[in-house]
Formats: C-alpha cells, sequence, structure tokens
C-alpha cells in the first residue's frame, strides 16, 4: 500500500467563470520541501489555479487536499486556522503590502492576527526582516520607501511570519529589475533548504523555472499538457 501523502494533492480541479473554463480537470501534487513549477503562457489558467488552490475563489469542482485535509468542503470558518501554513507571494511587490502601514507593522500583522503577538514580538520581526537579507531599520520605513527586491523581501518575511508549509510563488520575479531576480530566487531557495518549505511556483520563463524547480507541469489552454 502506498502510504505516501503529498503536502498539496490537487485533483480534476475546475475553475469557471461564467462561461469561460478557465481551468480544466487539472491535477497535480507538491511534496513537504519540493518546488514544482506551473509554467505556461499568459492567460492559460495560472492565477486561476492559485485562487483555488489558496481557496481564495472555490472551484466548480475537484479536490485540493493539503496536509491530509480536504479545503475545497471547509467553510471560511474551519479554513481561518489552515490559511497560516499555506501563504501566497504575489508579483508586485508593492500590491501585497499596505502602502499605509511601515514594514515593522506588515511583517508585524500576522502574529497580531493569529493571536501570537507577546513581548518577543518586536524581536522576531528583527530577525524576520534579518533572514531575508533586509536590515531591520528598514522596518522603519514604508513600502514606496524600499525598492521593488526589498519590497518582495519583506512580502516574504511577512509570509514566514505565519510559519507556513507550502508558499504559493506567483510570478514572484517576473515585476522586478532582472539585477535583482537572482537575489530572491537565491533567497528562496536558501530558505527551502532551512526551512524545508515547499513552493509552488507560477512562472513563464522556461530558464528561471530549469534553474529553480524540481519538477515543472506545463498549462495550456486551462489544462495541463506535458512539460
Ligand atoms: N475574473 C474573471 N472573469 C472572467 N474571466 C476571467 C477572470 N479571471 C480570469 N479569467 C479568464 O480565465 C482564463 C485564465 O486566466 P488566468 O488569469 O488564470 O491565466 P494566467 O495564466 O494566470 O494569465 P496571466 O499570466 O496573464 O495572469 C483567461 O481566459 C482569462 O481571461
Amino acid at each position: 500500500m502506498n502510504q505516501h501523502t503529498a503536502l498539496l494533492d490537487v485533483r480534476d480541479l475546475v475553475v469557471r467563470y461564467g462561461a469561460v473554463t478557465a481551468v480544466d480537470h487539472v491535477s497535480f501534487t507538491v511534496d513537504a520541501g519540493e518546488t514544482l513549477a506551473l509554467n505556461g503562457p499568459s492567460g492559460c489558467g495560472k492565477s486561476s489555479t492559485v485562487a483555488a488552490v489558496l481557496q481564495l475563489r472555490r472551484p466548480e469542482s475537484g479536490s485540493v487536499r493539503f496536509e491530509g485535509r480536504e479545503l475545497t468542503t471547509l467553510s471560511e470558518r474551519e479554513l481561518r486556522p489552515l490559511r497560516p501554513r499555506m501563504q501566497p507571494v504575489f508579483q508586485d511587490p508593492y500590491g501585497s503590502l499596505s502602502p499605509r502601514h511601515r514594514i515593522r507593522d506588515a511583517v508585524a500583522e500576522p502574529l497580531r492576527v493569529q493571536g501570537r503577538w507577546d513581548a518577543a514580538g518586536p524581536a522576531r520581526v528583527a530577525a524576520l526582516l534579518d533572514r531575508v537579507g533586509l536590515d531591520p531599520a528598514y522596518g522603519d520605513r514604508f513600502p514606496h520607501e524600499l525598492s521593488g527586491g526589498q519590497c518582495q523581501r519583506a512580502g516574504i518575511a511577512r509570509a514566514l511570519a505565519s510559519e507556513p508549509r507550502l508558499l504559493v510563488l506567483d510570478e514572484p520575479v517576473s515585476a522586478l529589475d532582472p539585477s535583482v531576480r537572482a537575489g530572491v530566487l537565491n533567497l528562496l531557495a536558501d530558505l527551502q533548504d532551512d526551512l524545508g518549505l515547499a513552493y509552488l511556483f507560477i512562472c513563464h520563463d522556461r530558464a528561471v523555472v530549469r534553474h529553480f524547480a524540481d519538477r515543472a507541469v506545463e498549462m495550456r489552454g486551462g489544462r495541463l499538457v506535458p512539460a
């Protein structure tokens, strides 16, 4: 008998917007500690897949099992304690941080919301900023006072504050200056080694996929095709 349980197991996922089928019976798995790349041209359904995996948009049908639990049948209330364990990092580094909050508060927010804020909170935030290669003094700044690469690092620190097991990386370096992309990808690789994180890595750049991913699947017109 096969005892293996994937961290994320997506089966026959279907996402529709009215008459448009954006994701058409897509199945894949991501194991603990591995990187699966989901690759494909614009409009093929990558973001819709991400939204359904994160249960930001409920799929039409299909199954999303995370840590052995079926997410599609859970209520919003039942999902709440599981959400910290699967964190998104989006393409637009400024979009994932509120422009009105200092970086320190953005990184602290998950700790506060999850009831984990205590006297050690400020040191925890400083350690998270340091871990992503940002001088903790940057905690005083607002997102617009950081470069795109620094802002993406801050977004990663915020995601790490939730102590996730899976990061859903939706084109995390595509909006960045080519000169800083490698630094952010190296950071993600280091974090994976240190923390055993799994990555679902959405990317349209085949060279990056080849370099960064353990496995890759390719999407066309809402379906998976051989990579
Ligand atoms: N909210 C929506 N309403 C209607 N159609 C949508 C909506 N979101 C996406 N679509 C359609 O679903 C299909 C898949 O879009 P999706 O954004 O998931 O693809 P993608 O591969 O992520 O593209 P991109 O890389 O450009 O973001 C496209 O045909 C798109 O036009």
